[in-house]
Protein backbone atom coordinates (compact mmCIF):
# COMPACT_ATOMS: atom_id res chain seq x y z
CA UNK A 1 0.00 0.00 0.00
CA UNK A 2 1.47 3.65 -1.02
CA UNK A 3 1.57 6.10 2.31
CA UNK A 4 -0.31 9.26 1.69
CA UNK A 5 1.43 11.97 4.12
CA UNK A 6 -1.33 14.12 5.42
CA UNK A 7 -0.56 17.95 5.20
CA UNK A 8 -2.88 19.34 8.02
CA UNK A 9 -3.80 23.30 7.80
CA UNK A 10 -6.34 23.49 10.07
CA UNK A 11 -4.44 26.48 11.65
CA UNK A 12 -3.80 28.44 8.52
CA UNK A 13 -5.85 27.97 5.78
CA UNK A 14 -8.79 26.60 8.40
CA UNK A 15 -8.34 29.59 10.81
CA UNK A 16 -9.05 31.81 7.07
CA UNK A 17 -12.30 30.33 7.56
CA UNK A 18 -14.68 34.11 8.15
CA UNK A 19 -15.15 34.67 11.80
CA UNK A 20 -12.22 32.10 12.87
CA UNK A 21 -9.72 33.66 15.31
CA UNK A 22 -7.62 30.89 17.29
CA UNK A 23 -5.32 32.42 20.29
CA UNK A 24 -1.68 30.36 20.54
CA UNK A 25 -3.30 28.05 23.46
CA UNK A 26 -5.73 27.03 21.26
CA UNK A 27 -3.68 26.43 18.24
CA UNK A 28 -1.49 24.73 20.74
CA UNK A 29 -4.23 22.76 21.91
CA UNK A 30 -5.64 21.48 18.34
CA UNK A 31 -1.68 21.07 17.23
CA UNK A 32 -1.34 18.77 20.02
CA UNK A 33 -4.40 16.70 19.09
CA UNK A 34 -3.09 16.77 15.40
CA UNK A 35 -0.14 15.46 16.51
CA UNK A 36 -2.22 12.50 18.32
CA UNK A 37 -3.94 12.19 15.51
CA UNK A 38 -0.73 11.31 13.52
CA UNK A 39 -0.60 14.07 11.16
CA UNK A 40 2.72 14.44 8.84
CA UNK A 41 2.71 18.10 8.77
CA UNK A 42 1.30 20.78 10.59
CA UNK A 43 0.73 23.79 8.90
CA UNK A 44 0.32 26.02 11.95
CA UNK A 45 -0.32 29.91 10.68
CA UNK A 46 1.27 32.82 8.54
CA UNK A 47 4.11 34.19 10.55
CA UNK A 48 4.13 37.74 8.72
CA UNK A 49 0.54 38.27 8.89
CA UNK A 50 1.07 39.45 12.51
CA UNK A 51 3.19 39.22 15.71
CA UNK A 52 0.25 37.13 17.23
CA UNK A 53 0.10 34.45 14.43
CA UNK A 54 4.20 34.45 14.47
CA UNK A 55 3.99 33.91 18.49
CA UNK A 56 1.19 30.87 17.50
CA UNK A 57 3.30 29.36 15.17
CA UNK A 58 6.11 29.67 17.38
CA UNK A 59 4.63 28.16 20.12
CA UNK A 60 3.11 25.56 17.98
CA UNK A 61 6.84 24.83 17.04
CA UNK A 62 7.78 23.90 20.33
CA UNK A 63 5.02 22.43 21.62
CA UNK A 64 4.85 19.14 18.91
CA UNK A 65 7.36 16.50 19.06
CA UNK A 66 6.18 14.39 15.64
CA UNK A 67 5.29 16.19 12.97
CA UNK A 68 6.49 18.81 10.48
CA UNK A 69 6.10 22.36 11.90
CA UNK A 70 5.46 24.85 8.73
CA UNK A 71 4.64 28.04 7.98
CA UNK A 72 3.30 29.74 5.36
CA UNK A 73 5.09 32.79 3.54
CA UNK A 74 4.20 34.70 0.29
CA UNK A 75 6.99 34.81 -1.64
CA UNK A 76 9.11 37.65 -0.35
CA UNK A 77 12.00 37.36 1.71
CA UNK A 78 10.12 39.45 4.55
CA UNK A 79 7.70 36.60 4.99
CA UNK A 80 10.51 33.91 4.57
CA UNK A 81 12.28 35.71 7.41
CA UNK A 82 9.13 35.30 9.77
CA UNK A 83 8.50 31.66 8.79
CA UNK A 84 12.35 31.26 10.11
CA UNK A 85 11.90 33.25 13.49
CA UNK A 86 8.41 31.24 13.95
CA UNK A 87 9.48 27.96 13.30
CA UNK A 88 12.91 27.83 14.70
CA UNK A 89 12.37 25.87 18.20
CA UNK A 90 10.57 23.31 15.87
CA UNK A 91 11.97 19.51 16.18
CA UNK A 92 11.20 19.59 12.32
CA UNK A 93 10.61 22.83 10.56
CA UNK A 94 9.44 23.33 7.13
CA UNK A 95 8.27 26.34 5.32
CA UNK A 96 5.44 26.73 2.33
CA UNK A 97 5.64 29.49 -0.47
CA UNK A 98 3.29 29.92 -2.47
CA UNK A 99 3.18 32.53 -5.84
CA UNK A 100 0.20 32.49 -7.74
CA UNK A 101 0.26 31.42 -11.72
CA UNK A 102 -2.87 31.84 -13.11
CA UNK A 103 -3.14 34.29 -15.98
CA UNK A 104 -5.95 36.02 -13.62
CA UNK A 105 -4.07 36.05 -10.76
CA UNK A 106 -0.76 37.18 -12.69
CA UNK A 107 -2.12 40.03 -14.42
CA UNK A 108 -5.03 41.27 -11.71
CA UNK A 109 -3.50 40.65 -8.48
CA UNK A 110 0.07 40.01 -8.79
CA UNK A 111 0.57 42.30 -12.27
CA UNK A 112 3.33 40.18 -13.26
CA UNK A 113 4.20 38.72 -16.57
CA UNK A 114 5.40 35.17 -16.62
CA UNK A 115 8.83 35.75 -16.67
CA UNK A 116 8.69 37.67 -13.43
CA UNK A 117 6.63 35.07 -12.05
CA UNK A 118 9.36 32.34 -12.98
CA UNK A 119 12.20 34.86 -11.83
CA UNK A 120 10.39 35.41 -8.32
CA UNK A 121 9.67 31.85 -7.84
CA UNK A 122 13.23 30.75 -8.76
CA UNK A 123 14.98 33.49 -6.34
CA UNK A 124 12.44 33.45 -3.48
CA UNK A 125 12.95 29.22 -3.59
CA UNK A 126 16.21 29.85 -3.24
CA UNK A 127 16.60 31.86 -0.48
CA UNK A 128 14.23 29.87 1.40
CA UNK A 129 16.39 26.85 0.59
CA UNK A 130 19.48 28.23 2.52
CA UNK A 131 17.62 28.25 5.95
CA UNK A 132 15.20 25.23 4.94
CA UNK A 133 15.74 21.51 3.98
CA UNK A 134 11.61 21.34 3.64
CA UNK A 135 10.84 23.74 1.49
CA UNK A 136 7.31 23.29 -0.02
CA UNK A 137 6.26 25.33 -3.14
CA UNK A 138 2.78 26.27 -4.15
CA UNK A 139 1.63 27.72 -7.79
CA UNK A 140 -1.43 29.38 -6.44
CA UNK A 141 -4.78 28.90 -8.71
CA UNK A 142 -2.88 25.97 -10.16
CA UNK A 143 -5.97 24.81 -10.73
CA UNK A 144 -6.59 27.91 -13.74
CA UNK A 145 -3.08 27.62 -14.86
CA UNK A 146 -2.33 27.09 -18.41
CA UNK A 147 -0.91 23.45 -18.40
CA UNK A 148 2.72 23.80 -19.86
CA UNK A 149 3.59 27.04 -17.57
CA UNK A 150 2.58 24.92 -14.58
CA UNK A 151 5.10 22.22 -15.65
CA UNK A 152 7.07 24.57 -16.76
CA UNK A 153 6.66 25.91 -12.66
CA UNK A 154 7.04 22.75 -11.07
CA UNK A 155 10.61 22.06 -13.42
CA UNK A 156 11.57 25.26 -11.96
CA UNK A 157 10.54 24.70 -8.76
CA UNK A 158 12.12 21.56 -8.27
CA UNK A 159 15.09 22.96 -9.39
CA UNK A 160 14.98 26.05 -7.00
CA UNK A 161 15.09 23.19 -4.37
CA UNK A 162 11.19 22.70 -3.55
CA UNK A 163 11.04 18.49 -1.87
CA UNK A 164 6.71 19.07 -2.40
CA UNK A 165 5.26 21.17 -5.17
CA UNK A 166 1.51 21.73 -4.19
CA UNK A 167 -1.16 22.23 -7.05
CA UNK A 168 -4.03 24.26 -5.03
CA UNK A 169 -6.88 24.60 -6.71
CA UNK A 170 -7.37 27.75 -5.12
CA UNK A 171 -10.96 28.63 -6.01
CA UNK A 172 -12.48 25.08 -5.97
CA UNK A 173 -12.73 25.41 -9.85
CA UNK A 174 -11.70 22.20 -11.42
CA UNK A 175 -13.69 18.54 -11.78
CA UNK A 176 -12.06 15.67 -10.69
CA UNK A 177 -11.24 14.43 -13.79
CA UNK A 178 -9.60 17.91 -14.78
CA UNK A 179 -7.94 17.70 -11.45
CA UNK A 180 -6.29 14.28 -11.68
CA UNK A 181 -5.03 14.91 -15.27
CA UNK A 182 -2.95 17.58 -13.82
CA UNK A 183 -1.10 15.35 -11.27
CA UNK A 184 -0.75 12.65 -14.49
CA UNK A 185 0.70 15.22 -16.84
CA UNK A 186 3.13 16.53 -14.43
CA UNK A 187 4.21 13.11 -13.54
CA UNK A 188 4.51 12.40 -17.17
CA UNK A 189 6.40 15.33 -18.59
CA UNK A 190 8.34 17.63 -15.36
CA UNK A 191 11.88 16.57 -15.11
CA UNK A 192 12.85 15.46 -11.89
CA UNK A 193 9.21 14.83 -10.57
CA UNK A 194 10.27 11.51 -9.22
CA UNK A 195 12.79 13.32 -6.92
CA UNK A 196 9.64 15.02 -4.90
CA UNK A 197 6.42 15.01 -3.75
CA UNK A 198 3.65 15.91 -5.24
CA UNK A 199 0.64 17.75 -3.27
CA UNK A 200 -2.87 18.14 -3.61
CA UNK A 201 -4.99 21.04 -2.05
CA UNK A 202 -8.30 21.41 -2.66
CA UNK A 203 -11.65 23.80 -2.04
CA UNK A 204 -14.88 23.51 -1.21
CA UNK A 205 -16.51 25.76 -3.55
CA UNK A 206 -18.42 23.63 -6.41
CA UNK A 207 -18.60 20.53 -3.48
CA UNK A 208 -15.59 18.14 -4.65
CA UNK A 209 -12.59 18.97 -2.94
CA UNK A 210 -12.46 15.44 -1.60
CA UNK A 211 -13.13 14.23 -4.95
CA UNK A 212 -10.82 16.06 -6.22
CA UNK A 213 -8.17 15.41 -3.68
CA UNK A 214 -9.33 11.37 -4.21
CA UNK A 215 -8.96 11.85 -7.88
CA UNK A 216 -5.13 13.61 -7.58
CA UNK A 217 -4.07 10.48 -5.07
CA UNK A 218 -5.63 7.91 -7.96
CA UNK A 219 -3.18 9.92 -10.61
CA UNK A 220 -0.05 10.46 -8.26
CA UNK A 221 -0.60 12.76 -5.50
CA UNK A 222 2.16 11.66 -2.51
CA UNK A 223 0.21 14.34 0.06
CA UNK A 224 -2.75 15.43 0.36
CA UNK A 225 -3.39 18.90 2.12
CA UNK A 226 -6.68 20.11 3.91
CA UNK A 227 -8.34 20.77 7.47
CA UNK A 228 -10.56 19.06 9.92
CA UNK A 229 -13.95 19.11 9.55
CA UNK A 230 -13.55 20.73 5.85
CA UNK A 231 -13.47 24.35 7.68
CA UNK A 232 -11.22 27.33 5.55
CA UNK A 233 -11.33 29.83 3.45
CA UNK A 234 -14.82 30.33 1.86
CA UNK A 235 -16.59 27.15 1.46
CA UNK A 236 -13.30 25.29 3.14
CA UNK A 237 -10.95 23.43 2.27
CA UNK A 238 -10.83 19.50 1.89
CA UNK A 239 -11.90 17.52 4.98
CA UNK A 240 -8.98 15.17 6.13
CA UNK A 241 -11.25 12.95 8.01
CA UNK A 242 -12.79 12.57 4.68
CA UNK A 243 -9.83 11.42 2.79
CA UNK A 244 -8.67 8.85 5.09
CA UNK A 245 -11.99 7.36 5.85
CA UNK A 246 -12.44 6.96 2.01
CA UNK A 247 -9.09 5.57 1.73
CA UNK A 248 -9.27 3.11 4.71
CA UNK A 249 -12.70 1.88 3.50
CA UNK A 250 -11.78 1.68 -0.13
CA UNK A 251 -8.13 0.74 0.44
CA UNK A 252 -9.02 -1.87 -2.34
CA UNK A 253 -9.45 0.54 -4.72
CA UNK A 254 -7.18 3.43 -4.30
CA UNK A 255 -3.98 1.20 -2.81
CA UNK A 256 -3.14 3.54 -0.64
CA UNK A 257 -3.75 4.06 2.82
CA UNK A 258 -2.86 7.22 5.70
CA UNK A 259 -0.98 6.78 8.90
CA UNK A 260 -3.67 8.26 10.83
CA UNK A 261 -4.79 7.13 14.03
CA UNK A 262 -8.27 7.15 13.06
CA UNK A 263 -9.64 6.56 16.66
CA UNK A 264 -8.54 9.52 17.12
CA UNK A 265 -10.86 11.50 14.19
CA UNK A 266 -13.92 12.19 16.26
CA UNK A 267 -12.26 13.60 19.21
CA UNK A 268 -10.27 16.06 16.76
CA UNK A 269 -13.46 17.40 15.35
CA UNK A 270 -14.94 18.21 18.69
CA UNK A 271 -11.97 20.24 19.55
CA UNK A 272 -11.69 21.98 16.25
CA UNK A 273 -15.15 22.28 16.64
CA UNK A 274 -15.21 23.75 20.10
CA UNK A 275 -12.15 26.36 19.65
CA UNK A 276 -13.00 27.80 16.14
CA UNK A 277 -16.68 27.82 17.04
CA UNK A 278 -17.58 26.22 14.05
CA UNK A 279 -20.77 23.61 14.47
CA UNK A 280 -20.25 20.84 12.35
CA UNK A 281 -23.15 19.96 10.48
CA UNK A 282 -25.26 17.16 11.41
CA UNK A 283 -25.33 15.14 7.72
CA UNK A 284 -21.41 15.94 7.69
CA UNK A 285 -19.55 13.01 6.21
CA UNK A 286 -17.70 10.59 9.01
CA UNK A 287 -17.98 13.17 11.82
CA UNK A 288 -21.47 14.80 11.80
CA UNK A 289 -24.17 13.97 14.56
CA UNK A 290 -26.08 11.70 12.17
CA UNK A 291 -23.10 10.03 10.23
CA UNK A 292 -23.72 7.09 12.60
CA UNK A 293 -27.18 7.34 13.38
CA UNK A 294 -30.59 5.80 11.73
CA UNK A 295 -34.05 6.72 12.27
CA UNK A 296 -35.93 4.63 9.48
CA UNK A 297 -37.52 1.84 10.95
CA UNK A 298 -36.48 -0.12 7.92
CA UNK A 299 -32.80 0.92 8.22
CA UNK A 300 -32.99 0.23 12.05
CA UNK A 301 -34.52 -3.01 11.79
CA UNK A 302 -31.86 -3.93 9.34
CA UNK A 303 -28.89 -2.84 11.44
CA UNK A 304 -30.11 -4.79 14.32
CA UNK A 305 -30.03 -7.94 12.34
CA UNK A 306 -26.97 -6.86 10.32
CA UNK A 307 -24.86 -3.69 10.91
CA UNK A 308 -23.28 -4.08 7.46
CA UNK A 309 -26.70 -3.80 5.57
CA UNK A 310 -26.35 0.26 6.37
CA UNK A 311 -22.96 0.91 7.67
CA UNK A 312 -19.91 0.89 5.29
CA UNK A 313 -17.69 2.56 8.66
CA UNK A 314 -17.78 1.33 12.04
CA UNK A 315 -18.27 4.01 14.26
CA UNK A 316 -15.22 2.97 16.47
CA UNK A 317 -12.67 3.11 13.71
CA UNK A 318 -13.08 6.85 14.38
CA UNK A 319 -13.55 6.76 17.77
CA UNK A 320 -17.38 6.96 18.52
CA UNK A 321 -18.57 3.91 20.59
CA UNK A 322 -21.43 2.88 18.95
CA UNK A 323 -24.06 3.45 16.72
CA UNK A 324 -27.58 5.42 17.02
CA UNK A 325 -30.56 4.03 16.66
CA UNK A 326 -32.73 7.48 16.96
CA UNK A 327 -36.07 7.12 17.59
CA UNK A 328 -38.51 9.09 15.63
CA UNK A 329 -41.65 9.18 13.48
CA UNK A 330 -40.04 7.43 10.90
CA UNK A 331 -39.10 4.33 13.44
CA UNK A 332 -40.75 1.14 13.59
CA UNK A 333 -41.48 -1.45 16.43
CA UNK A 334 -38.25 -3.55 15.96
CA UNK A 335 -35.99 -0.57 16.94
CA UNK A 336 -38.43 0.60 19.63
CA UNK A 337 -38.70 -2.98 21.64
CA UNK A 338 -34.83 -3.06 21.03
CA UNK A 339 -35.02 0.70 23.12
CA UNK A 340 -37.74 -0.76 25.98
CA UNK A 341 -35.33 -3.46 26.62
CA UNK A 342 -32.55 -0.68 26.99
CA UNK A 343 -34.51 1.33 29.67
CA UNK A 344 -35.27 -1.90 31.46
CA UNK A 345 -39.10 -2.27 30.55
CA UNK A 346 -37.98 -5.93 28.97
CA UNK A 347 -40.85 -7.58 30.77
CA UNK A 348 -43.94 -5.87 28.84
CA UNK A 349 -46.74 -8.01 26.76
CA UNK A 350 -47.14 -7.43 23.13
CA UNK A 351 -50.24 -5.50 24.01
CA UNK A 352 -48.44 -3.36 25.97
CA UNK A 353 -45.46 -2.73 23.79
CA UNK A 354 -48.18 -1.82 20.91
CA UNK A 355 -50.23 0.35 22.87
CA UNK A 356 -46.63 2.23 24.25
CA UNK A 357 -45.67 2.34 20.30
CA UNK A 358 -48.77 4.16 19.46
CA UNK A 359 -47.86 6.93 22.15
CA UNK A 360 -44.75 6.88 21.05
CA UNK A 361 -45.78 7.45 17.65
CA UNK A 362 -48.52 10.32 18.89
CA UNK A 363 -45.55 11.65 20.08
CA UNK A 364 -42.96 11.80 16.95
CA UNK A 365 -45.47 13.04 15.41
CA UNK A 366 -45.31 16.45 17.28
CA UNK A 367 -41.43 16.22 18.55
CA UNK A 368 -38.16 16.02 16.31
CA UNK A 369 -36.71 13.42 17.96
CA UNK A 370 -37.99 11.26 20.60
CA UNK A 371 -35.70 10.69 23.97
CA UNK A 372 -34.93 8.20 26.51
CA UNK A 373 -36.37 10.55 28.71
CA UNK A 374 -39.17 10.79 26.52
CA UNK A 375 -40.29 7.10 26.32
CA UNK A 376 -39.94 6.66 29.48
CA UNK A 377 -42.34 9.65 30.58
CA UNK A 378 -44.48 7.93 27.82
CA UNK A 379 -44.11 4.17 29.69
CA UNK A 380 -44.50 4.97 32.75
CA UNK A 381 -47.82 7.50 32.27
CA UNK A 382 -49.11 4.02 30.15
CA UNK A 383 -48.51 1.37 32.03
CA UNK A 384 -50.22 2.63 35.49
CA UNK A 385 -53.42 0.63 35.70
CA UNK A 386 -55.18 3.56 37.06
CA UNK A 387 -59.26 3.16 35.11
CA UNK A 388 -60.02 6.28 33.42
CA UNK A 389 -62.96 7.68 34.25
CA UNK A 390 -62.27 11.07 33.21
CA UNK A 391 -60.13 11.44 29.54
CA UNK A 392 -58.97 14.73 28.19
CA UNK A 393 -60.41 14.77 24.53
CA UNK A 394 -59.43 18.50 23.45
CA UNK A 395 -57.95 21.35 25.04
CA UNK A 396 -58.15 25.30 23.80
CA UNK A 397 -56.58 28.30 25.53
CA UNK A 398 -57.31 31.90 24.48
CA UNK A 399 -54.43 33.77 26.09
CA UNK A 400 -53.74 37.62 25.12
CA UNK A 401 -51.84 39.95 27.47
CA UNK A 402 -54.41 42.51 27.69
CA UNK A 403 -57.11 39.87 28.67
CA UNK A 404 -58.71 37.43 31.29
CA UNK A 405 -57.06 34.17 29.87
CA UNK A 406 -59.66 31.56 28.80
CA UNK A 407 -59.72 27.96 28.53
CA UNK A 408 -62.45 25.49 26.49
CA UNK A 409 -61.92 21.64 27.83
CA UNK A 410 -63.40 18.77 26.46
CA UNK A 411 -63.92 15.62 29.05
CA UNK A 412 -65.02 11.88 27.73
CA UNK A 413 -66.64 11.09 31.42
CA UNK A 414 -66.98 7.40 31.78
CA UNK A 415 -70.83 6.69 31.29
CA UNK A 416 -71.71 9.99 30.58
CA UNK A 417 -70.11 10.53 26.81
CA UNK A 418 -68.49 14.10 26.00
CA UNK A 419 -69.02 17.30 27.81
CA UNK A 420 -67.41 20.90 26.80
CA UNK A 421 -66.68 23.62 29.07
CA UNK A 422 -65.51 26.86 28.75
CA UNK A 423 -64.14 29.08 31.70
CA UNK A 424 -61.71 32.03 32.45
CA UNK A 425 -58.75 32.39 35.26
CA UNK A 426 -56.25 34.20 36.82
CA UNK A 427 -53.75 32.56 34.32
CA UNK A 428 -54.18 29.96 31.49
CA UNK A 429 -53.60 26.58 34.13
CA UNK A 430 -55.98 28.36 36.16
CA UNK A 431 -58.27 28.61 33.57
CA UNK A 432 -57.93 24.98 31.97
CA UNK A 433 -58.78 23.91 35.99
CA UNK A 434 -61.36 25.70 36.48
CA UNK A 435 -63.85 23.82 33.67
CA UNK A 436 -62.31 20.68 34.17
CA UNK A 437 -63.90 21.69 37.90
CA UNK A 438 -66.78 22.47 36.13
CA UNK A 439 -67.58 19.45 34.08
CA UNK A 440 -66.10 16.69 36.72
CA UNK A 441 -67.66 18.90 40.14
CA UNK A 442 -65.38 16.37 42.18
CA UNK A 443 -65.14 19.45 44.58
CA UNK A 444 -61.04 18.92 45.11
CA UNK A 445 -58.39 21.29 46.38
CA UNK A 446 -55.13 21.91 43.97
CA UNK A 447 -52.20 21.10 46.67
CA UNK A 448 -49.77 20.84 44.85
CA UNK A 449 -48.05 22.11 40.97
CA UNK A 450 -44.72 21.43 39.63
CA UNK A 451 -43.48 21.49 36.28
CA UNK A 452 -40.48 20.49 35.00
CA UNK A 453 -38.85 20.25 31.31
CA UNK A 454 -37.78 16.07 30.82
CA UNK A 455 -35.75 16.72 27.74
CA UNK A 456 -33.90 19.56 25.95
CA UNK A 457 -34.51 22.22 23.61
CA UNK A 458 -38.05 24.20 22.77
CA UNK A 459 -39.73 20.84 21.73
CA UNK A 460 -39.02 19.38 24.61
CA UNK A 461 -41.53 17.11 26.84
CA UNK A 462 -43.03 19.41 29.91
CA UNK A 463 -43.85 17.11 32.96
CA UNK A 464 -46.71 18.49 35.44
CA UNK A 465 -47.31 17.28 38.63
CA UNK A 466 -50.16 18.26 40.61
CA UNK A 467 -51.03 17.07 44.03
CA UNK A 468 -55.05 17.13 44.53
CA UNK A 469 -57.31 16.98 47.69
CA UNK A 470 -60.49 15.86 48.82
CA UNK A 471 -61.41 15.98 52.27
CA UNK A 472 -58.82 13.39 53.83
CA UNK A 473 -57.84 11.86 50.41
CA UNK A 474 -54.92 13.38 48.33
CA UNK A 475 -54.02 12.18 44.45
CA UNK A 476 -50.99 12.92 42.66
CA UNK A 477 -51.04 13.46 39.30
CA UNK A 478 -48.76 13.15 36.05
CA UNK A 479 -49.01 14.85 32.92
CA UNK A 480 -46.80 14.76 29.93
CA UNK A 481 -46.76 16.80 26.81
CA UNK A 482 -44.58 19.13 24.02
CA UNK A 483 -47.03 21.64 25.61
CA UNK A 484 -46.52 22.81 28.95
CA UNK A 485 -50.45 23.60 29.28
CA UNK A 486 -51.74 20.42 27.78
CA UNK A 487 -49.08 18.63 30.20
CA UNK A 488 -51.16 20.70 33.51
CA UNK A 489 -54.42 19.37 31.78
CA UNK A 490 -53.54 15.68 31.41
CA UNK A 491 -51.79 16.05 34.79
CA UNK A 492 -54.86 17.71 36.33
CA UNK A 493 -57.64 14.38 34.62
CA UNK A 494 -54.83 11.77 35.96
CA UNK A 495 -54.78 13.11 39.39
CA UNK A 496 -58.83 12.91 39.63
CA UNK A 497 -58.62 9.60 38.46
CA UNK A 498 -56.50 8.14 40.76
CA UNK A 499 -58.33 10.11 42.91
CA UNK A 500 -61.98 8.58 42.56
CA UNK A 501 -60.19 4.99 42.39
CA UNK A 502 -58.70 5.80 45.82
CA UNK A 503 -62.29 6.85 46.96
CA UNK A 504 -63.37 3.58 44.78
CA UNK A 505 -66.63 5.45 45.05
CA UNK A 506 -67.89 6.23 41.16
CA UNK A 507 -66.81 9.61 39.68
CA UNK A 508 -70.19 12.42 40.03
CA UNK A 509 -70.23 14.53 36.57
CA UNK A 510 -72.79 17.15 36.68
CA UNK A 511 -74.45 17.96 33.56
CA UNK A 512 -75.21 22.14 34.29
CA UNK A 513 -73.16 24.41 32.76
CA UNK A 514 -71.73 21.84 30.52
CA UNK A 515 -72.23 21.33 26.47
CA UNK A 516 -73.09 17.64 25.86
CA UNK A 517 -71.39 16.77 22.23
C1 LIG B 1 -4.93 31.19 -1.29
C2 LIG B 1 -4.48 31.61 0.08
O1 LIG B 1 -5.06 31.11 1.01
S1 LIG B 1 -3.22 32.68 0.21
C3 LIG B 1 -3.12 33.04 1.92
C4 LIG B 1 -4.15 34.01 2.29
N1 LIG B 1 -4.01 34.35 3.66
C5 LIG B 1 -3.93 35.61 4.08
O2 LIG B 1 -3.94 36.55 3.29
C6 LIG B 1 -3.92 35.82 5.56
C7 LIG B 1 -2.80 36.71 6.04
N2 LIG B 1 -2.65 37.90 5.31
C8 LIG B 1 -2.35 39.12 5.89
O3 LIG B 1 -2.32 39.25 7.10
C9 LIG B 1 -2.04 40.23 5.00
O4 LIG B 1 -2.66 40.06 3.74
C10 LIG B 1 -0.48 40.37 4.82
C11 LIG B 1 0.12 40.77 6.17
C12 LIG B 1 0.13 39.06 4.36
C13 LIG B 1 -0.16 41.40 3.77
O5 LIG B 1 -0.81 42.59 4.09
P1 LIG B 1 -0.58 43.93 3.23
O6 LIG B 1 0.86 44.19 3.14
O7 LIG B 1 -1.42 44.97 3.86
O8 LIG B 1 -1.07 43.56 1.75
P2 LIG B 1 -2.48 43.13 1.23
O9 LIG B 1 -2.92 41.93 1.93
O10 LIG B 1 -3.44 44.25 1.20
O11 LIG B 1 -2.12 42.77 -0.28
C14 LIG B 1 -1.38 41.63 -0.59
C15 LIG B 1 -0.08 42.01 -1.29
O12 LIG B 1 0.71 40.81 -1.39
C16 LIG B 1 0.92 40.51 -2.79
N3 LIG B 1 0.97 39.08 -2.91
C17 LIG B 1 -0.06 38.23 -2.88
N4 LIG B 1 0.43 37.00 -2.95
C18 LIG B 1 1.74 37.06 -3.03
C19 LIG B 1 2.76 36.10 -3.11
N5 LIG B 1 2.48 34.82 -3.10
N6 LIG B 1 4.03 36.51 -3.16
C20 LIG B 1 4.33 37.83 -3.16
N7 LIG B 1 3.41 38.79 -3.07
C21 LIG B 1 2.12 38.40 -3.01
C22 LIG B 1 -0.24 41.19 -3.48
O13 LIG B 1 0.02 41.36 -4.85
C23 LIG B 1 -0.30 42.49 -2.71
O14 LIG B 1 0.81 43.24 -3.11
P3 LIG B 1 0.78 44.86 -3.32
O15 LIG B 1 0.57 45.41 -1.95
O16 LIG B 1 2.11 45.13 -3.90
O17 LIG B 1 -0.35 45.11 -4.25
C1 LIG C 1 -1.59 29.09 0.01
C2 LIG C 1 -2.25 28.26 -1.00
C3 LIG C 1 -1.64 26.92 -1.10
C4 LIG C 1 -3.69 28.09 -0.74
O1 LIG C 1 -4.16 27.97 0.37
C5 LIG C 1 -4.55 27.95 -1.91
O2 LIG C 1 -4.11 28.20 -3.02
O3 LIG C 1 -5.72 27.61 -1.70
MG1 LIG D 1 -6.16 27.18 0.31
Amino acid sequence: MRKIYIFDTTLRDGEQSPGVNLNTQEKVEIALQLEKLGVDRIEAGFPAASPGDLAAVNAVARAVKNATVIGLARSREQDIDAVREAVKGAQDPGIHLFLATSPIHRKHKLRMEKEQVLETADRMIRYAKQYFDKVEFSPEDAGRTELDFLCQVTELAIKAGATVVNIPDTVGYLTPYEYGNIFKTLKENVPGIETIQLSAHCHDDLGMATANALAAILNGADQIEGTINGIGERAGNTALEEVALALETRSDYFQAKTTLNLKEIAKTSRLVSKLTGMPVPGNKAIVGANAFAHESGIHQDGMLKEKTTYEIISPDTIGLKDSKLVLGKHSGRHAFREKLVDLGYESLNEEQVNAAFGKFKDLADRKKTVSDEDIRALLEEKLTETPEIYALEQLTVAFDSHETPSATVRLKIADRGIVEKQSKGNGSVDAIYQAIDALAAEAVELDDYSIKSVTDGTDALGEVHVVLKQGELSAQGRGVSTDILEASARAYVDALNRLVDKRKAPARGRRDNMTLI
